[in-house]
């Protein structure tokens, strides 16, 4: 049975944790919250058969067999460099983060150091082992298309462009670099931050954001082409009732691979 730490326990959290129940391989024992979320977050897990513990930081000398963060770009700083150095491996939600100058270059200086690995996980967006295949052959271009409904886009720049609250028809907020895309939609890049790391890099990788009042969806296009020829994916995800902004599918994404570390056959 592997033992898990999770950063983090709100929409994403919660929906693995739920999901985790019945996997006798799998066993989240422990969940770090910033303090202020402590008592909120063990309302949320009350119902759990056998609730983890819930605690602000890893305790010194414990050592789980995986940490998984589903938490936010600030705890891959507070929480995740600091695991890989111990040796922890550590597997990654918050990609989206991953577009602050630098920062790969840490976690991979960390990893090394800890001589442990870090896996990015594909969350929202599938193709990236196609895509991610495709870079060995050399890519000519990725194009992504975001689009949501109009009030996810509250709290972004998307504010500044239309009135969200009023908005008849779609409307593109943004059309610009992924790098561009992060640093303005930090809270919806980690889509866009994926696609580029897996593909062409944040500055050749190309974004479009659109505000639909008309979707209940959040639909992911992904155009690409290459030696290998093209493809073109439209995924049409769900959000989760708990936070509009993150799709389902993000919640399977984390509990496929933290099963493929404990099943015998990974796929
Ligand atoms: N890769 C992907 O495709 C996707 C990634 N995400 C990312 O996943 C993360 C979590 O998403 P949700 O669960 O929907 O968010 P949420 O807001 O529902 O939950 C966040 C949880 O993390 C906790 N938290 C916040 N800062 C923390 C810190 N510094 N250390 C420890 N815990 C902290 C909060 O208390 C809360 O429990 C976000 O960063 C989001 O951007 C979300 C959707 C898709
Ligand atoms: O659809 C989602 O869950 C989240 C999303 O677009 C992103 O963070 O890029």
């Amino acid at each position: 049975m592997l033992n898990i730490t999770m950063i983090g326990c709100g929409a994403i959290g919660v929906g693995v944790l739920e999901l985790l129940e019945s996997d006798p391989q799998l066993c989240v024992d422990a969940v770090i919250v910033p303090e202020e979320s402590q008592g909120l977050v063990r309302q949320r897990l009350a119902g759990l058969r056998k609730p983890p513990q819930v605690l602000s930081e890893l305790p010194a000398g414990s050592r789980p067999d995986l940490l998984v963060e589903c938490a936010g770009h600030r705890a891959i700083e507070q929480h995740v460099l600091p695991a890989l150095a111990q040796g922890i491996p550590c597997l990654v939600v918050s990609v989206g983060a991953l577009s602050e100058p630098g920062l790969v270059e840490r976690l991979e200086a960390a990893a090394e150091f800890g001589g442990t690995r870090i896996e990015l996980l594909p969350g929202a967006i599938g193709g990236i082992d196609a895509l991610s295949a495709a870079k060995v052959g050399g890519l000519e271009s990725v194009r992504y298309t975001g689009r949501k409904p109009a009030r996810a886009w509250l709290g972004t720049p998307g504010e500044t462009v239309c009135d969200l609250e009023h908005l008849a028809e779609a409307q593109v907020i943004f059309e610009g670099s992924a790098r561009e895309a992060a640093r303005l939609y930090p809270k919806n890049a980690n889509v866009a931050a994926t696609l580029s790391l897996a593909g062409l890099g944040l500055d050749r990788t190309q974004v479009r954001l659109i505000a639909d009042p008309l979707s209940c969806e959040n639909v992911h296009q992904v155009e690409a082409s290459g030696a290998f020829g093209g493809f073109e994916l439209t995924l049409r995800g769900k959000p989760l009732a708990a936070n509009p902004k993150t799709s389902a599918l993000t919640v399977y994404s984390v509990v496929r691979a933290l099963g493929n570390h404990a099943h015998v056959i990974s796929i």
